[in-house]
Order: structure tokens, then C-alpha cells, then sequence
């Protein structure tokens, strides 16, 4: 992997040396190594080396150092956990790389009201095992372990999206440090209703908002009870068209499923050989999980198990024990990993459209049968309940034809989604590649309308430049 600083921004001396006196110089970086550590995501996508990296320790802080950024122009990019997906982190201008990791207080969990407050630090594993005791958890669930205002700036979800939602459906509210150093509470201070009409949407307008409108620095949650009883299953099928249809036909009967994930027949190649799967085949499959009761549990399996049937699926294979359930949520949370395992030495270009249900099995037919026909491996898998999914196309870094290759295989999927009514990301966000195709997606007043935005939050544009807006 190439590294390049940025010509355009230095960060100068004077300036390191006021952020120097806001976080003392154990908390500032300059060090290549520290600098390289944060100049790429867990993505294919070039890495560019911000200038300096601070870790601040609180709030006041992060609008000291903004305020001083604000004077001298600085680009300035958010870093979470940097398992994001579209380059999120890059610098692409160079700048400061704001590392959040050491602001990691659960600052208030609310059990009679189901909501928490954390600091940006905060990954939801370290939410949930902390909540554990209480009875209540998170369930947006990327995989990854990111931070959870990471996940606010990226609108992710994951595979319990279906029944929970994702994290525009569950962020009550967020303390932003703008551009200019003040400290905005997006639903007012202290606020953390489950509904609100209370003027704009403050806090959706910064979720997604990848870092290019201000410093997430604490996020109000919305928690859940940990279910009564959780079943999960897999079932095979032998086409894309039945898989995706006995899904199609489970949302529609209204069951309120807990997870229901596609893995193609390569993906399950891949899972299988990688996470030691028993009695599967390399064929479309589904693991599903039912949250409720035990009688709950039990009846929505039956009814999904006759839909299934009906759409020529096999029988449920259960997993029952937690140490089952684990082992197969721990092979599709490392789907990622296992398909990167089928071509070593290989590098993983994501993709992530979403549409209206109902056009699912087309557009994961017609996305196979284009992928067939490239010279590139291909996996697909998909949360498919919500309409989303991905392909994870294996190149050769050094290739740059497979590149070209797989890039237009990537835009070639979201052209299909948005030709029917999708959108060009379900949950990775738009980063420094997909900003075309938000333009596309939005039109001409829905783009300017989101400049205006942007310019009036940030005028100076130094908030994570290069990122969202061509
Ligand atoms: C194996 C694997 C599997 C998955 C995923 C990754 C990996 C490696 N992801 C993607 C990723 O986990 C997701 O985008 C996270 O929300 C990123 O959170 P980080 O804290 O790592 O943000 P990271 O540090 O990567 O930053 C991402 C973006 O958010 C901004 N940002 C971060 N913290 C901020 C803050 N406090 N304030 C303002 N801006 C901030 C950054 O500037 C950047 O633009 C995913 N995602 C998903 O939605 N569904 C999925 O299924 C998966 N699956
Ligand atoms: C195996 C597909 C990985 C795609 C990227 C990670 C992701 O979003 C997921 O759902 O897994
Ligand atoms: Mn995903």
C-alpha cells in the first residue's frame, strides 16, 4: 500500500504548538507510525497520511482544538475505530486526524428508560458487556467492533437491523463539537426522548454525516431488553431467486425476525472452509434468528420453516445453545475475512446497495450473473430483511486492470439499485468513492440543498474535506 501527504495543507509548527498546550504532548502525534495507523480504514481504498493525530480527553478539549484548527484553516477528520468501509478516515488533504479511543466513559445508562449516554470511545462490545448485568443491550450490530459515535457518523446496522433498526432509528441524541469550537446538543441538552417534534431533525441530520459536519462527542442511545428466548437457524436453497423469495415472503407475512441474512454459494464456500462449518453445503443460504418467548420463538420458526419449505428450502438445521449460535454468527460476522481467504494475497473492494424488497431477488440475480462474467471472484452476502446487500469482489492490489474491473462491476450494481428505487449505500456511507453516485442519487437540489448544509455548519470546509461532496 502507497502512501501520499497531502501538498495542500501543512500543519505548521505554531499551530502543534497551540494544540500542544490544549492536550499536553503526550497527546499529540507526529510519529510515522502513528500517522500510518490512521491513514487507512479497513477498506482496498488508498491510504493518505494526516500530518499529526491528537487524542483528546473530553469535550473541552475537542473545541479547543477545533477552535484552534478553525483559525488556521485545518482540515480535521474524525477517527473512531477505523473499521469503516469507503475511506472514511483518509486525510485525503492532510491535516489533523482527531483520534476519539481515549474518551471512553459509559456516562449514564437509564434502565427503567431504556437509553444510555456514551463518549465516542465507546465500541458497542464494550456497551454491551458492560450492560450485560442490567438485562438490557444494543443491538446494532456491524460486526466490527466500532465505536458507536463512528457508527452514528456512518448510519450503520447490520444484521439486526430487520427487527431493531439501524442507527438513525436509534440515536435519541448527540453532542456535536462544530467546526468553529461550539457545542451543539442536536435534541437539546440533557433530552432523551423516545419522540420528539421539537423543530428539526438535528440529530439524523448528523448521522451519516461522516464526519464532514462536526466531532461526535457523545451519543444518546436507545437500549432494548436482552429476548426471553433467541433460536437460530440456517436453511439452504438451490437457487439465489428461492432464497431471496422465501425472504421476501417472510417479511411480508409480518414476522418479526431478528436477523435474516443471504449467503450465496461462494460466500458459503468460503465460510465453510474458513470457519469450520459442519453439514452445510455451497449453496444459497439463509441463517436466520428469532428473538421472544419460547413459545414465541418456536411459532415464528414454524411459520418461516413452512415458507421456506414452500420455496423448495431444506430443513432448518437449529442452534439452540449459545455456544452454537455463536459459532454461526461468528462465521458470518467473518464473512468478511473468509472471502479474502479464497484468493490469497488478495485485496476486498466492498460494495453495499439497498432497494425496495420486493426487487431483491432480481437485482442479486442480475448482480451474480454480471459478476460471473468478469474475470473476478465475487461473494455475495446480504441483510437481506432490509433490502441490502453486498458483493465482495477479490483483486489483486497490484492489478490495476482488476481494479477497473471490480469498480465497474461496483457502479454497475448501484446503477440497478438506483434504477429501481434503491439507494447507492444501505450502511457503508459514501466516503471518497461513491460521491458520483450520491449526486446521481439525490439530483441537482437534493445535492445543492446538502451544500447549503454543509456550508453553513462548516464554512471553512474544514470538516473531513474531500469526503460525501465531489
Ligand atoms: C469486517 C467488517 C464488517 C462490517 C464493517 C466493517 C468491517 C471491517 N462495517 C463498517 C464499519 O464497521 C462501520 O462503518 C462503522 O460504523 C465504522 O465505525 P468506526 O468507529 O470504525 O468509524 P471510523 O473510524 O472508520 O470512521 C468512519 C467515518 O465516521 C467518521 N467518524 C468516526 N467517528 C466520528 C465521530 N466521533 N464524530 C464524527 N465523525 C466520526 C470518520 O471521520 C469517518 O468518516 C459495517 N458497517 C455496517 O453498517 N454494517 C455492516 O454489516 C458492517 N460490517
Ligand atoms: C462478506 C461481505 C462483507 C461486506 C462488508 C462487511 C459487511 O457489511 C457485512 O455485512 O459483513
Ligand atoms: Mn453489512
Amino acid at each position: 500500500m502507497s502512501f501520499f501527504t497531502s501538498p495542500q495543507v501543512q500543519v505548521s509548527s505554531k499551530a502543534i504548538e497551540l494544540l500542544n498546550g490544549v492536550l499536553g504532548k503526550e497527546n499529540i502525534s507526529t510519529a510515522e507510525s502513528v500517522r500510518d495507523h490512521h491513514s487507512r480504514d479497513e477498506s482496498s481504498l488508498q491510504a493518505f497520511l494526516p500530518d499529526c493525530v491528537v487524542f483528546p480527553k473530553d469535550t473541552l478539549q475537542v473545541s479547543e482544538c477545533m477552535k484552534i484548527c478553525y483559525a488556521h484553516s485545518l482540515p480535521v477528520i474524525p477517527f473512531g475505530t477505523g473499521t469503516g468501509l469507503e475511506g472514511g478516515i483518509t486525510a485525503v488533504k492532510g491535516g489533523v486526524c482527531m483520534d476519539l479511543s481515549h474518551m471512553k466513559q459509559i456516562l449514564s445508562v437509564n434502565q427503567e428508560d431504556f437509553d444510555c449516554t456514551v463518549q465516542p470511545g465507546v465500541t458497542r462490545m464494550m456497551l454491551n458487556s458492560d450492560l450485560r448485568a442490567t438485562g438490557l443491550w444494543f443491538p446494532v450490530d456491524p460486526g466490527a467492533d466500532a465505536s458507536l459515535c463512528g457508527m452514528a457518523a456512518t448510519s450503520a446496522s447490520g444484521t439486526n437491523a430487520v427487527r431493531y433498526g439501524t442507527m438513525r432509528e436509534n440515536v435519541m441524541n448527540l453532542e456535536v463539537v462544530l467546526s468553529n469550537g461550539d457545542v451543539l446538543h442536536s435534541a437539546g441538552g440533557g433530552r432523551r426522548t423516545r419522540k420528539t417534534a421539537a423543530g428539526y431533525n438535528m440529530t439524523n441530520l448528523f448521522v451519516g454525516s461522516e464526519g464532514t459536519l462536526g466531532v461526535i462527542t457523545q451519543a444518546t442511545l436507545r437500549l432494548y431488553g436482552i429476548p426471553e428466548a433467541t433460536l437460530s437457524a440456517v436453511c439452504q436453497f438451490q437457487s439465489v431467486q428461492s432464497a431471496v423469495d422465501a425472504t421476501v415472503a417472510t417479511l411480508q407475512a409480518g414476522i418479526p425476525i431478528a436477523r435474516i441474512e443471504f449467503l450465496d454459494d461462494v460466500q458459503m464456500k468460503a465460510c465453510i472452509n474458513y470457519s469450520n462449518l459442519e453439514g452445510l453445503q455451497e449453496l444459497s443460504t439463509l441463517f436466520l434468528e428469532f428473538h421472544g418467548t419460547d413459545d414465541s420463538v418456536k411459532a415464528q420458526a414454524d411459520v418461516v420453516g413452512e415458507i421456506v419449505q414452500l420455496n423448495e428450502g431444506s430443513d432448518f438445521m437449529y442452534a439452540t445453545e449459545a455456544e452454537d449460535r455463536n459459532k454461526l454468527w461468528t462465521a458470518r460476522h467473518s464473512a468478511f475475512y473468509a472471502a479474502s481467504s479464497l484468493r490469497p494475497g488478495s485485496r476486498i473492494l466492498t460494495t453495499d446497495v439497498c432497494v425496495p424488497i420486493s426487487e431483491l431477488p432480481e437485482i442479486i440475480t442480475q448482480t451474480k450473473n454480471d459478476i460471473s462474467k468478469s474475470s473476478l471472484l465475487g461473494p455475495i452476502v446480504g441483510h437481506v430483511g432490509d433490502g441490502n446487500f453486498h458483493t465482495l469482489l477479490l483483486i489483486d492490489p497490484e492489478d490495476e486492470s482488476e481494479r477497473k474491473i471490480a469498480k465497474d462491476l461496483a457502479n454497475r450494481m448501484a446503477q440497478r439499485a438506483l434504477a429501481v428505487g434503491g439507494t447507492c449505500t444501505g450502511e457503508h456511507g459514501i466516503g471518497i468513492g461513491k460521491r458520483h453516485l450520491l449526486a446521481e442519487e439525490l439530483g441537482q437540489v437534493g445535492i445543492q440543498t446538502m451544500r447549503s448544509i454543509k456550508e453553513a455548519l462548516d464554512p471553512k470546509g474544514i470538516m473531513n474535506p474531500g469526503k460525501v461532496f465531489l
